[in-house]
């Protein structure tokens, strides 16, 4: 696959636009007109910085409003053109793209505008150059691919062909079989852009919101496996005009965008609707499954390392042995494994000195943890080792959200042995119901804002993970984003939260307490009213409700008294879906933010969405009281 990315994807000066992209390995560039008339320096001196990064230039433009126009707009039209041909040629490259007309001049006529394309053609092969042309959505007379089409095949020119772009195609819901009868030689480049279902107009939609194929909602891959179809084997080349990705990092906009095209390709020929070349490099490993969480590891220091010990203590976990060769004390209750890292070398030390007191990795459980390891460093995701110590095991490793990892942890006999083969175990030490939490229900994780579609991608990509639709949440210090990505058995849930409001408890977390991370996990149990007896035993205080939302639950649901009575007491929150029911109780936060949920699902399966805007102003309420710490 050939791959490009128009410059106007990714934030920086040019300069740093080209080194994002070549890093990321792309072959091509498109160079967007503005990044180049901004740009301090010339068409030759350009042409030769895209060469020595490695990269060709797959497309200069846009060339606006050309076709159908009167005289004497329509021979400056002409003139215009030819001045672009010379820069291209500076430039080295022979591909222009023509956007339809969006002029309240342009005439319309099918034929006109092949007759202005067929001689800007002529003009064009004196240069040694070709013209793409493009039905923008919003084109004033030309606005579907397939009339753009019936322009190209009349121009009848062979230095005049076709750009598709499936943002064009797929917001106008245009069929994309259509393409499967385009000749491939007349598709001079293909533009890829996905976006979420926006209730705008098109221009709007498509000059803030595009996005990576695989992070919104459009049909992409029907419209890949049509370009497919027609045997075409050019450049895939992201055209992503998006608000976030002009702010956020080129170098990691860069990297989506590849991951993007390779994951998109790859399920293709999964799904046998791509055309396998020969030069194809080797399909990723399909994605394993995620079988749920199998470990959390904190990095803390010895001082931190008693009131989080005493945390886990008072909700039932025990302490079950001690790491061989590290500072490293794993308590268990249930299946639940949490280790508590208070090494002063290695990664979990590094995690601890630039973050605090943090969840610094998360153990997936993994059907093929090698080949997730694979799939991963074919996304360009990055892997991560440290030293073991002799006869340890050495669990593969990816980097996640703000610089924690993720362990991929092999099912089967390496997954039970993972924590005989590197811990001192005290007897019995797996066999402890505790206070009767279970298994992990879902991990929060906080990220910047423009980085959530990031993030993201790297769920689904990599792990298979679903996203469902995103939600706005109400915090009392602005919205906050949350999207939910989950496995097929939902035995792995994901949330990322961010916010473009720097007020919120997710900004405060990220901006001024640990960084992107992990902010909650939330502990799941068979019976919350038990588990919150024992808790309450213990002297753990819950995040207390306030009785208008209980008031309220009275009125939504027809509850027994004495169970809406115990949830009023104890702050539990509750939900229901058709699927079932829904209970939550949230705990005090620790110094920096993190907090724990515990959970009782009967079949719901949700995240108890309606919920979080009672919780998240509670907490901001308490927040000088000192029970949540944030
Ligand atoms: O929004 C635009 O104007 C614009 C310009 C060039 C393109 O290729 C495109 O898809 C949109
Ligand atoms: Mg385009």
């Amino acid at each position: 696959m050939k791959t490009s990315i128009a410059t106007v994807s990714l934030s920086g000066d040019l300069s740093e636009k080209l080194a994002a992209i070549s890093q990321a390995g792309f072959g091509a560039v498109e160079i967007f007109e503005n990044d180049f008339l901004a740009f301090d320096q010339g068409p030759r001196e350009v042409g030769r910085m895209v060469r020595d990064a490695g990269l060709k230039i797959s497309l200069f433009q846009p060339f606006r409003d050309f076709e159908g126009l009167p005289e004497p707009q329509r021979g400056r039209a002409f003139e215009r053109a030819r001045r672009k041909f010379e820069t291209m040629n500076e430039l080295g490259t022979d591909l222009i793209l023509i956007c339809s007309n969006v002029s309240p001049l342009a005439q319309g006529g099918i034929d006109r505008a092949a007759e202005d394309l067929r001689a800007l053609g002529d003009i064009a092969r004196e240069h040694g150059v070709r013209i793409g042309y493009e039905a923008l959505a919003w084109g004033r007379f030309v606005n579907d691919h397939r009339d753009a089409w019936e322009i190209v095949r009349r121009a009848d020119h062979n230095e005049v062909g076709l750009i598709l772009d499936s943002f064009h195609t797929l917001s106008r819901g245009i069929d994309p079989a259509s393409i499967r009868s385009i000749p491939r030689d007349k598709i001079f480049i293909v533009q890829m852009a996905d976006a979420p279902k926006l209730d705008l107009d098109l221009l709007s939609w498509s000059r803030h919101y595009r996005n990576m194929p695989g992070q919104g909602e459009l049909p992409v891959a029907d419209f890949m496996a049509a370009v497919e179809a027609t045997g075409y084997d050019g450049y895939y080349s992201l055209e992503i005009f998006n608000d976030q990705f002009r702010a956020g990092s080129a170098r990691q906009t860069a990297v989506d965008g590849r991951r993007s095209l390779i994951y998109m390709m790859d399920r293709l020929k999964a799904e046998g609707r791509a055309v396998k070349g020969p030069s194809e490099p080797n399909p990723l490993p399909p994605p394993a499954r995620t079988r749920g969480v199998s470990f959390i590891e904190f990095a803390t220091d010895n001082a931190s390392a008693v009131a989080l010990s005493q945390l886990l203590t008072t909700i039932g976990f025990r302490h079950a042995g001690r790491h061989r060769s590290k500072d490293v004390e794993l308590f268990v209750q249930g299946d639940l494994r949490v280790a508590v890292n208070t090494d002063t070398e290695g990664f979990a030390h590094s995690s601890y000195i630039v973050h605090g007191t943090n969840v610094a990795a998360l153990g997936l459980r993994m059907e093929d943890a090698d080949a997730t390891l694979r799939r991963a460093e074919g996304l360009i995701a990055t892997s991560f080792r440290q030293p073991v110590g002799p006869g340890e095991l050495e669990l593969p490793a990816l980097r996640g959200l703000g610089g924690s990892l993720l362990y991929l942890v092999p099912q089967g006999d390496a997954l039970g042995r993972q924590w005989e083969v590197d811990f001192d175990l005290e007897p019995g030490w797996d066999a402890h119901p505790g206070a009767g939490l279970e298994m992990v229900d879902h991990i929060a994780q906080t990220a910047r804002y423009e980085d959530i579609l990031s993030w993201t991608l790297f769920y689904r990509s990599i792990f298979d993970l679903r996203p469902l639709p995103p939600l706005e949440v109400p915090d009392p210090g602005g919205l906050v984003l949350s999207q939910v990505l989950e496995n097929e058995d939902a035995s792995l849930r994901i949330v990322l939260n961010g916010s473009q409001s720097n007020r919120t408890q997710s900004s405060r977390f990220v901006s001024q307490f640990v960084g992107p991370g992990v902010q909650h996990v939330a502990f799941r149990t068979a019976d919350i009213f038990r588990t919150v007896g024992a808790l309450r035993a213990n002297g753990v205080s819950l995040l207390p409700i306030p009785r208008n939302y209980h008031d309220d639950l009275d009125a939504k649901f027809d509850l027994e008294p004495q169970v809406l009575d115990a949830m009023r007491e104890n702050g539990i929150l509750y939900d229901r879906d058709e699927a079932g029911e829904y209970f939550q109780v949230y705990l005090g936060a620790l110094e920096g933010g993190f907090f724990i949920e515990i959970v009782e699902r009967r079949g719901y399966r949700g995240l108890g969405a309606a919920n979080a805007p009672i919780r998240l102003a509670t907490q901001a309420r308490l927040k000088p009281a000192g029970l949540p710490a944030i």
